[in-house]
């Protein structure tokens, strides 16, 4: 699974122009997931709306524009962004989570499409829009999905979305105050691959809908697996297209209405476009174990701390296989900071191609909620990032200076 290049471009090299640590995104990558995200639903009218906290960079939302694929925020600053990017409000959903009813107001106020997931936001828009704007709910259908516990979004101890148990009080707002729901949104979960999930999240929102006589769109949110280690799996998304288009036609038929399907994935577009690339600082021999420290720590790449989460890590400087040894790699932050794990989250050791002081450590599939996660703890600078596309690496983001740290302090 190492690899050495990006579209032609050493690893090595791109460490050398631009730099370590370094996000590195392959617009290649993305095209091509988008395009099979396209090609694995059909007959229906699909439309897609790329999760953009997964990865928020301009350039990244640029080429999502203009591969026509839409957009999906989940906070005003967020919005702006698409706004930069050149979207227009219509083809922006703002999903927030239990925000103030002012942030509500400001995406309406730019034409973006909002989706309600709780009852006191949904009488307040129904006070202050009545029947004049339509708007998505989103609901929680009490089903269990997700990689681990931390990002599973529908269960019922969930925050997210108004139960499906609360369809009453729904309707009662709805009918008091003549809101047009024009859409139904559930998002189960991150790192899903199993099809039944979705097609039983489907369902759910299927049944609840037959209520509504408005209804344009049901959006299934995203959550498809991508495949972080050589033998991991992810979601087939042929089978699990053509099983969620199915199922979708059948309710439209049944709706007497053919809707429009939004899907939002985030990490299946963007996951494996990205590469984040470190440097090591110390080979410390411990009687104990082996530690490899790069230049890096949790503040650029929180998933395995934060999740225990499995990325790919391999030497970019000597692709030499015959000798490897056991690393456990850990970055500088003055925390426990692990970046090896295991599939069930506990740190580990990586076989790595030996490994000198000042070699290139590349992680592999951090594409998504790499950069966005990102923090200024240990008041280090956030990583730069590159766009390779057409055979050219390009600067998206500089890299920052001691002026970033303290801009805004007094
Ligand atoms: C509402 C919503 N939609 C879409 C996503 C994207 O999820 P993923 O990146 O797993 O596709 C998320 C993130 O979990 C989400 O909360
Ligand atoms: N940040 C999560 C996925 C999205 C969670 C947001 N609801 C991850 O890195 O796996």
């Amino acid at each position: 699974m190492a690899y050495y290049s990006i579209q032609g471009i050493q690893l090595t090299d791109l460490a050398k122009q631009f730099g370590t640590p370094l996000y590195v995104y392959n617009a290649d990558k993305i095209r091509e997931k988008i395009s099979v995200l396209k090609s694995c639903f059909s007959n229906i009218d699909l439309k897609i709306k790329y999760a953009c906290k997964a990865n928020t960079n301009l350039s990244i939302l640029r080429l999502m524009r203009a591969e026509e694929v839409e957009i999906d925020v989940v906070s005003p600053q967020e919005l702006e962004l698409a706004l930069l990017a050149g979207y227009n409000g219509s083809q922006v959903t703002f999903t927030p989570s239990g925000v103030d009813f002012s942030e509500i107001e400001f995406a309406v106020s730019k034409g973006a499409i909002v989706n309600l997931d709780n009852l006191s936001v949904l009488e307040k828009f129904g006070q202050k829009y009545g029947t004049s704007k339509g708007c998505l709910i989103r609901i929680k259908p009490h089903i269990f999905g997700g990689g681990n516990e931390k990002i599973m979004t529908a269960h019922p101890e969930s925050k997210f979305g108004i139960s499906i148990h609360q369809k009453a009080e729904i309707l009662d707002l709805v009918n008091k105050y003549g809101i047009k729901i024009i859409g139904l949104h559930q998002h189960t979960g991150s790192d899903i691959k199993d099809g039944k999930t979705f097609i039983d999240a489907a369902e759910a929102v299927f049944e609840f809908a037959k209520d509504f006589k408005d209804l344009e769109i049901i959006d299934l949110g995203g959550g498809f697996k991508v495949p972080y280690a050589p033998n991991d799996p992810g979601v087939n998304m042929e089978e699990v297209g053509a099983a969620m288009s199915n199922a979708f036609q059948e309710f439209c038929q049944k709706y007497g209405k053919k809707l429009t399907l939004w899907v939002e994935p985030g990490k299946f577009l963007v996951s494996e476009s990205g590469t984040f690339l470190t440097q090591a600082t110390v080979v410390k021999r411990d009687p104990v174990k082996t530690f490899l420290g790069i230049n890096s720590g949790l503040n650029h790449l929180i998933r395995p701390m934060m999740y225990g989460s499995y990325h790919y890590i391999f030497n970019a400087s000597n692709t030499d296989e015959a000798k490897q040894e056991e690393y456990r790699v850990v970055g500088n932050i003055c925390e426990t900071d692990t970046f090896s794990f295991d599939f069930k989250g506990k740190q580990n050791e990586r076989l790595l191609n030996e490994v000198k002081e000042g070699d290139i450590i590349a992680m592999a599939n951090a594409g998504a909620y790499g950069f966005t996660m990102a923090s200024h703890y240990n008041s280090r600078f956030l990583p730069a990032e590159v766009l390779v596309d057409g055979g050219e690496a390009r600067i998206i983001r500089m890299r920052e200076t001691m002026e970033d740290l303290v801009r805004n302090q007094i």
